[in-house]
C-alpha cells in the first residue's frame, strides 16, 4: 500500500479511475460562468461567512474561535430517513434544520448558561446532557447523538491535555499554514481522520478538519492568527450536499445504476467504491471550475473582492444548495451515516 495521498491528490486519482461517477466540461465551464457573475459580490469573499450567517459569531477572539472547533468537532451526518420529517432547532424566533439545527442548538445553550464551547465542559458532559443541550423541536432527534457524545468527550480530554483547553492554542502552533493546522488536527483528534482507500491507495479528504481550517480563516477575518499564507492550498469539503448542487448544476454526472440507487434512497457505506467516487470527483470538480473561474476572470481582468480559492467556492455553492432546496428535489443526495461528514 503506498503513501497517504493529500485530498486533492485522492481527488484527481479518483477522478481518473471511476466507473460510477463522471466530471462534465461544459458543466464545468457553465458553473464557472455562473460564479463570475458573483465574483464581485459578497457572497465570494471570506466577510460572507459573518455578514451572511446570523448564528455564525460576530467576534475574531478566542471564545468565537473555540465555537468554530465545537461546531466542526460536530459538523457531520444530519440528514433524516424522511426529509419531510426531521430535527428542527427553534432560536430566537426562527426554525433552523441540518448544520444549522447543530449551530442553533448550540447558541440556544450559551443563552441558557451552559458552557457547552468549554473544554473543560464538554470532556466530562454526560449523554443525557447532550440529549438535552441538542433536543429537537419534532420527534426526531439529531441524528448520531451517541457518536457526538463520544467525540465530545474525546476531543474534549485531548484539548485539555494537549493545548490548555482552547483550540487558539493549536491554531498558533501552526505558524500561520493553513497545511500545517491542518494536520496537527488530524493527528491529534481521532474524530478528524477522515482516511479510506481506493484501488489499493491510502486516499484522504479530511473533510471536517478542512472546513475547521476554513472557518477558523473566516472567523479571524484573515487577519492575526488566521492570516494563513498558504488558505488557497484547502480544497473544497467533500460532504453529501456539493455533490448534490453538482449534478443539479450539470457539472457532475452519475451512471444509471449509481443513480437509481440514490433515487431508491439505499445507504452507501463509508469508503465503498461509489461513495468515495461521488466524493472525490465532486473535490477535483470544484477544482476544475476555480481553474476556469481564474481564467475566465484573467480574460476579461474583472476585479474581485480578494483572491478566490476553493474555500469560497464550496461556501458559495453549500448556501447555492440550501437556498434551492426545492428545485434540487429531483436530485438525490447519496446517503453515507458517518462521523467525517
Ligand atoms: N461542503 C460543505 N459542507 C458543509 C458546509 C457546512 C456549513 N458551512 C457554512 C457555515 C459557515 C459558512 O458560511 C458555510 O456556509 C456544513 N456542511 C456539511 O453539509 C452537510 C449538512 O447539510 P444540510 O443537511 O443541508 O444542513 C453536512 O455534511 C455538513 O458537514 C459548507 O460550508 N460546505
Amino acid at each position: 500500500m503506498d503513501g497517504l495521498l493529500t485530498p486533492r491528490e485522492s481527488a484527481e486519482f479518483i477522478a481518473e479511475n471511476s466507473r460510477d461517477v463522471f466530471i462534465d466540461g461544459e458543466g464545468v465551464q457553465r458553473v464557472a460562468e455562473l460564479l463570475l457573475a458573483k465574483a464581485a459580490g459578497p457572497e465570494l469573499r471570506m466577510g460572507g461567512w459573518k455578514t451572511l450567517h446570523e448564528l455564525n459569531p460576530r467576534e475574531a477572539d478566542e471564545a468565537a474561535v473555540n465555537w468554530v472547533f465545537l461546531i466542526d468537532t460536530l459538523n457531520f451526518s444530519f440528514w433524516s430517513e424522511r426529509d419531510e420529517h426531521k430535527c428542527l432547532v427553534g432560536y430566537r424566533g426562527k426554525t433552523y434544520s441540518g448544520y444549522w439545527s447543530l449551530c442553533a442548538a448550540v447558541n440556544r445553550a450559551l443563552d441558557e448558561g451552559i458552557p457547552i464551547t468549554s473544554a473543560s465542559y464538554y470532556a466530562t458532559v454526560t449523554q443525557d446532557r447532550v440529549r438535552h443541550i441538542f433536543r429537537s423541536d419534532t420527534d426526531v432527534s439529531m441524528p448520531l447523538i451517541e457518536e457526538r457524545h463520544r467525540i465530545l468527550n474525546e476531543t474534549g480530554k485531548i484539548l485539555l491535555e494537549k493545548f490548555e483547553g482552547s483550540f487558539l492554542n493549536c491554531v498558533q502552533k501552526s505558524d500561520k499554514s493553513a497545511q500545517k493546522l491542518l494536520h496537527l488536527v488530524v493527528e491529534n483528534f481521532p474524530s478528524y481522520r477522515d482516511v479510506t482507500q481506493f484501488e489499493g491507495k491510502i486516499i484522504s479528504f479530511y473533510k471536517r478538519a478542512q472546513i475547521l481550517v476554513a472557518d477558523t480563516w473566516s472567523v479571524l477575518e484573515g487577519k492575526g492568527d488566521g492570516c494563513f499564507k498558504d488558505i488557497s492550498s484547502i480544497t473544497m469539503f467533500a460532504d453529501y450536499r456539493l455533490p448534490q448542487v453538482l449534478v443539479y448544476l450539470g457539472a457532475l454526472k452519475y451512471s444509471d445504476e449509481l443513480l437509481e440507487k440514490l433515487l431508491r434512497g439505499e445507504m452507501l457505506s463509508y469508503g465503498s467504491r461509489q461513495e468515495v467516487e461521488i466524493r472525490g470527483c465532486s473535490l477535483w470538480c470544484v477544482e476544475l471550475i476555480r481553474d476556469c473561474l481564474l481564467e475566465l476572470l484573467e480574460k476579461k481582468g474583472e476585479k474581485t473582492g480578494g483572491e478566490i480559492n476553493s474555500i469560497l467556492l464550496d461556501y458559495y455553492l453549500w448556501d447555492y444548495a440550501r437556498d434551492h432546496r426545492e428545485d434540487m428535489k429531483g436530485i438525490p443526495f447519496h446517503r453515507t451515516r458517518c462521523i467525517y461528514y
